[in-house]
């Protein structure tokens, strides 16, 4: 078994040998970056973006607008992204393969509805397993002429004909991405927006920083409403990502250590910066400001009954945080991230009972008994979260190793690196 490389077959994460007291910068917000990323690439002119994520998630989108005819260029150590906006009227067929992301492709379907020419839209695999269902309905509602290639609602998708606007029904239990995606189009659509709400919503926060984003580049939307109109470029700042930074609020927690995240605070509008609350429920201490957040592990935490539905990105974290502490904890509301980069509710506890752990599967949710895993080469399903999570384990019990480290590159390519700066 190797160590200290993220690209080797397993990784062995080594048990710390002290509390760790200090601060970490996390790498830029994924759904910042990509947002910016195209409210830039729809906006005529030239903007800014600068401390970008540079991961697999964004490169994605990166190279989905450059198809779209945006002018990309990465300064990849500046962590700055130069984009020229495309025009949209200058046709042409294209194919946009979206990797691995979720995120890249519920944002790319509706604007590929923009364009005059055909856009074929793909993905690896395990984003063809994800579904799409409730935005092409929402998308054929609004004009546009769309063929699904592969399994009825699934990816490979091509978008023939462009969409016209105006109102849309769509659901919200399944993924916000659908909404996020269709509200960043809306503008650009000849009849604007005008989305109704047929379920309740998960993952509401994101809706958020849609809003937040198209703010900063010149377009407001009004819940689920936009008005037809034009971006306008921006010199535009993307804040440290609050999913990613979960790793580090939990390291803190578990060890009874204290870290600092730096740029990420009251100020941020990303959902998942309420981790802190639910390690607060659990014991730990969290001092908030606007643009800094400080955690401070207890001698010993308590489990929780927790709805995670509005950050379920840090489900995964919250059961490896779990593990540590001297009572049960409960996670509900959160069915639909079994339609993640993998069933994560089945992960997770799948996972957490190799390593001798009690843990169970509920249909909303899963429970974890706290307890001392066995040394264990954890599976990670090529699930990015998968791997930062189990890793807390790693950090407090010996033997704990992941397979397939790499997976991280998906959002966090420097996250073992970064957890090794907690020693
Ligand atoms: O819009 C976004 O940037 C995201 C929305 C969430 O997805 P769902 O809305 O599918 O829960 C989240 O899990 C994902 O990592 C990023
Ligand atoms: C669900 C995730 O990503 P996406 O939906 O963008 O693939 C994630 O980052 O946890």
């Amino acid at each position: 078994m190797e160590q200290g490389s993220a690209t080797a077959d397993s990784y062995e994460v080594l048990p710390l040998r002290a509390a760790p007291d200090g601060t970490v910068h996390v790498p830029g917000s994924k759904s910042v970056t990509n947002r910016a990323l195209m409210c830039a690439a729809l906006a005529p002119g030239r903007s800014i973006l600068r401390d970008v994520l540079v991961a697999d998630d964004t490169r994605a989108m990166m190279d989905a607008l450059s198809s779209f005819g945006a002018l990309v260029t990465l300064d990849e150590e500046a962590r700055t992204v130069e984009v020229v906006g495309a025009d949209l009227d200058v046709g042409g067929d294209i194919a946009v393969y979206a990797r691995q992301s979720g995120t890249t492709s519920r944002l790319v379907l509706p604007a590929a509805t923009l364009r005059s020419g055909t856009t074929l839209l793909d993905g690896t695999d395990q984003l063809r397993a994800r579904p799409f269902g409730p935005q092409l309905a929402a998308l054929r509602q609004l004009g546009a002429t769309l063929d699904e290639l592969g399994r009825p609602g699934c990816l490979p998708i091509k978008v023939l004909s462009r969409a016209r606007g105006g109102h849309a029904d769509i659901t919200g239990d399944v993924s916000s991405q659908f909404i996020s995606g269709l509200l960043l189009a809306g503008p650009l659509m000849p009849e604007g927006l005008d989305l109704a709400l047929t379920t309740n919503l998960v993952s509401e926060p994101y809706l958020d920083i849609t809003r937040d984003v198209m703010a900063a580049f010149g377009v407001s939307a009004e819940g689920l409403r936009v008005a037809p109109g034009n971006y306008r470029a921006a010199d535009f700042t993307v804040e440290p990502d609050a999913s990613s930074a979960s790793y580090f609020f939990g390291a803190a927690a578990v060890t009874g250590g204290r870290v600092t995240v730096e740029g990420l605070g009251t100020g941020s509008s990303q959902g998942d910066v309420a981790f802190v609350d639910a390690l607060e429920q659990m014991g730990a201490h969290v001092e908030r400001h606007r643009s800094r957040t400080t955690v401070t592990g207890p001698a010993q935490l308590r489990g929780i009954d927790i709805d995670m539905r509005h950050i379920s990105d840090t489900a995964q974290t919250l059961a490896a945080v779990a593990v540590y502490a001297d009572s049960p904890t409960r996670v509900r509301g959160i069915g639909f991230i079994r339609g993640k980069e993998t069933d994560r509710i089945g992960a997770i506890v799948t996972e957490l009972r190799r390593a001798g752990l009690q843990a169970q599967e509920h249909d909303d949710g899963f429970s974890v008994v706290p307890g001392t895993p066995q040394p264990v080469v954890f599976e990670t399903y090529d699930d990015h979260r998968m791997a930062m999570s189990l890793a807390l384990l790693g950090l407090g019990f010996p033997g704990i190793a992941l397979v397939d480290p790499g997976c991280v590159a998906k959002t966090y390519p420097a996250f073992f690196t970064d957890l090794d700066k907690l020693r």
